[in-house]
């Protein structure tokens, strides 16, 4: 029998859609200008880059000319912070965050407060990973600069009262920057609406190519140049730009907001499932994060008594690609720090598993995956001295 090859990661990152790559290819060979250039092949490449930067722009509600493109989710979020930090210095050095930021955030922060006299203040979430909008509003001083609380937590889904955080800031005259990056064409997002400042985007979490992203900074945002040399991205982000790469991330945009409806429905049809089952079948687990204001393709759960690493290698013999935590940290032996700030013992946050489902997830990936857990889970167990001890003091 063939291996089954069956991918639960979308959150680290998705295939690139055929009609993506088909929209890219030409301007890999036939439509390669410069953008810059003055020439037809300047003009194509320039008029393909407009394009794109409608369709993101589409996506979230901007103006096109409110998009600027990056090398993806972490370049956006560190412009964000040191392009508002340096150009506001003189108005305060204070800004907020939350602990379960991801590290392109929280790295970031880290940077400032060491290298560049900043202070920051990393608000604690509750058992879902909310932040209080109470505990927001009493952080603000009079020398805080801005507020950066994600939009959706790569690890448990949960998705921030987004609107009601950037009314605070608006009400304290505080810039308010959120990190899209998993939610921005995976659930509705309008800018205009939310009313938020600074956005980050990126391309690889939506079925686009890697390496590409996006920053929307609303019009008139005063934020320092982060990459410097030429004059592109309206003198705001040098660099010759990524034509192909742009052409694919604005038909992934394209695509995801034409399909939004459909996959948000899907991919929470499948997760209720997936949920419910496994709750259902397998004693000792709890769910992380926010059941109802949570990423249509994220499935958490801790499985007490044992180790996510254990259940990876497992799943993996089986063919399932799944994660414990994130990407970056599941390399690492230390818990997640989103695990640890929703208030999990050290023990549990350990035998935690990530699911992420996406567009091409079946219904028969989701059954598969719902025979197999149960027997994996036990058969950590049965080697669990943690386990054993457990069931002889019930
Ligand atoms: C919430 C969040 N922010 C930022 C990033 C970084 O994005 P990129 O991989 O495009 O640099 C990721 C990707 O894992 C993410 O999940
Ligand atoms: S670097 Fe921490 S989750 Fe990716």
């Amino acid at each position: 029998m063939e291996k089954r090859r069956l991918y639960m990661d979308y959150s680290a990152t998705t295939p690139v859609k055929k009609e993506v790559l088909d929209a890219m290819m030409p301007y890999l060979t036939d439509y390669f200008g410069n953008a810059s250039s003055f020439h037809t092949f300047g003009r194509e490449a320039k008029n393909a880059l407009d394009k794109a930067r409608e369709q993101v722009a589409n996506l979230v509600n901007a103006k096109p000319s409110e998009i600027y493109f990056t090398a993806g989710g972490t370049e956006s979020d560190n412009w964000a912070l040191e392009g508002v930090a340096f150009a506001h210095r003189e108005k305060g050095n204070h800004i907020i965050t939350s602990k379960i930021e991801h590290h392109g955030i929280l790295h970031t922060c880290e940077y400032l407060e060491k290298h560049h006299g900043f202070e920051v203040t990393y608000l604690d979430v509750d058992s879902e990973g909310k932040v209080s909008l109470e505990q927001l509003e009493a952080a603000i001083k009079d020398n805080t600069i801005l507020i950066s609380i994600m939009f959706a937590n790569n690890e448990i889904g949960t998705v921030q009262p987004i609107a009601e955080i950037a009314k605070i800031a608006k009400k304290h005259k505080v810039l308010f920057h959120t990190d899209a990056v998993q939610a921005a064409g995976n659930i509705p997002i309008d800018v205009k609406e939310l009313d938020v400042d600074l956005m980050s985007m990126s391309s690889h979490k939506i079925y686009g190519p890697k390496g590409i992203g996006a920053l929307y900074i609303k019009t008139g945002t005063k934020l320092h140049t982060f990459v410097h040399g030429g004059a592109q991205e309206r003198r705001r982000r040098a660099g010759t730009e990524n034509i192909p790469s742009i052409v694919g991330y604005g038909k992934a945009a394209e695509i995801a907001k034409s399909n939004m409806e459909n996959h948000v429905k899907n991919l929470t049809e499948l997760r209720a499932k997936l949920i419910n089952q496994i709750l259902e079948k397998i004693p000792y687990t709890r769910v992380n994060g926010s059941l109802d204001d949570r990423l249509p393709g994220n499935v958490n759960f801790s499985f007490e008594f044992i180790e996510g690493e254990g259940i990876l290698l497992l799943l993996d013999m089986l063919g399932i690609a799944a994660s414990s935590g994130s990407a970056c940290t599941s390399g690492s032996l230390d818990p997640s720090h989103v695990l640890m700030a929703i208030g999990l013992p050290h023990e549990i946050a350990h035998g935690s598993l990530r699911l992420t489902i996406g567009d091409f997830t079946t219904e028969d990936d989701i059954d598969y995956i719902i025979e197999h857990l149960p027997a994996v889970i036990e058969r950590l167990r049965s080697m669990s001295p943690l386990y054993d001890q457990a069931m002889k003091n019930k």
